[in-house]
């Protein structure tokens, strides 16, 4: 129930459907795509998340910010959506690690959301006409006026968001997963060969960096534009693509970086943007889903074995532009069996559409870090003539 001083809002999607509910967060208007993300847990790590630049995500689950929100389960170092959608809000939060309560995070981050919503029926909306932008206010409150202003906004469609998220500089990372957070102590301790990994930063997750650092990468992070060349002077065991927002294709510069890093015939490892950026690399497009996967319950596979895994993700890799001489299917999604991971047939080179990382999510795909660290192994024994 909203408190006695709440605040009205109104949501105004682009097809002009309209909601009212009460502001939570930073008051004002926020515009972009609304998307919905199903996860019952790890709200904060979704809104610092930088693939959800530009987005403004509805929560399924039907009471966001019990648990308040705290320094460290940020993906990056502040909010990246553009606004929030909830059912209900908790605004006394309970729990050991809580710093500050949601609705106060948000407006320090000057983040508009909105709650008090049918979450369920606008959900159903999207699901069956898909994704599009919407518009949250509390300075607009006439529907006309905001419909207008969610029409005049860019589409997702073409858009490269990866130069608002990327790091403006070159950054170190060697913070592995905290020893009361590890789940898989023995893969990690089998793996204690340090190697040197460049991540090409298109929006990257900091559980992606301390997972790679958990299995003895030292990771040299730099920024999206960064040429193939500076990227081969560190001298790397191995090069990470990582997620990020926005349309792949628009990501022209990363693109050709990957094109350029694969005939270095280096070990590569994609995760979500990196697996797209990847694919055009290889020659494949991408197209966009109908309203897309974020969820923590999603099924990847091939044959035998089933991961259930985190995803986040607008675009996917179509099948029919695979280059098939020299790339194959590693995992399809099995809700829709869309492309869910790739293996180049001669390279150490592979990616997946998921988030192996998790954060939040199940661990199930955590074994593609050791998978890389074994690929950059083996690399370096073949080098050494050690094989
Ligand atoms: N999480 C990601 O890297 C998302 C990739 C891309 N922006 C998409 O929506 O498909």
């Amino acid at each position: 129930m909203p408190q006695s001083d709440a605040i009205p809002a109104l949501l105004v999607l682009a097809d002009g459907t309209t909601y009212r509910g009460w502001s939570f967060g930073a008051t004002g208007t926020a515009i972009g795509e609304v998307v919905f993300n199903t996860g019952m847990t790890g709200y904060q790590e979704v809104l610092t998340d930088p693939s959800y630049c530009g987005q403004i995500v509805i929560f399924t689950y039907p009471e966001l910010g019990n648990t308040g929100v705290n320094p460290l389960d940020e993906e990056s170092e502040r909010p990246q959506v553009q606004g929030a959608i909830a059912r209900n809000i908790c605004h006394k939060p309970s729990n050991w690690r809580s710093t500050q309560s949601l609705p106060d995070y948000l407006k320090q981050h000057q983040v508009p959301g909105i709650y008090g919503i049918d979450t369920r029926a606008l959900t159903r909306k999207i699901r069956m006409f898909g994704a599009m932008n919407g518009g949250i206010s509390t300075s607009i409150l006439d529907e006309a006026e905001l419909l207008e202003k969610v029409q005049a906004a860019p589409s997702m469609k073409g858009l490269n968001l990866v130069r608002q998220v990327t790091t403006p500089t070159v950054y170190e990372w060697s913070d592995p997963t905290t020893a009361i957070w590890e789940f898989n102590p023995v893969g990690v301790a089998n793996s204690q060969e340090s190697f040197t990994v460049v991540a090409l930063d298109f929006g990257i997750k900091r559980n992606i960096l301390r997972r790679l650092a958990a299995y003895g990468c030292r990771v040299i992070v730099v920024p999206a534009d960064t040429s193939s060349e500076e990227i081969l002077k560190y001298n790397p065991d191995g090069i990470f693509l990582s997620n990020g927002p926005g349309d792949p294709s628009a990501v022209t510069e990363g693109i050709e970086t990957a094109k350029a890093l694969l005939s270095a015939e280096k070990p590569i490892f994609g995760i979500c943007m990196g697996h797209q950026i990847l694919g055009h690399a290889l020659g494949a497009e991408t197209f966009k889903l109908k309203f897309g996967h974020r969820g923590l319950n999603q099924p990847a596979g091939l044959q035998e074995r089933i991961e259930i895994t985190s995803q986040n993700h607008s675009f996917a890799i179509d099948p029919d532009s695979l280059p098939k001489t020299h790339v194959e299917i590693s995992h399809l999604n099995l809700n829709d069996r869309t492309i869910a991971g790739l293996r180049h047939k001669s390279l150490p080179v592979f990616s997946v559409q998921y988030h192996p990382e998790a954060s939040p999510g199940p661990h199930d795909a955590d074994y593609l870090f050791e998978k890389f660290v074994q690929s950059m192994q083996a690399a370096r024994s073949t080098v050494s003539g050690i094989s």
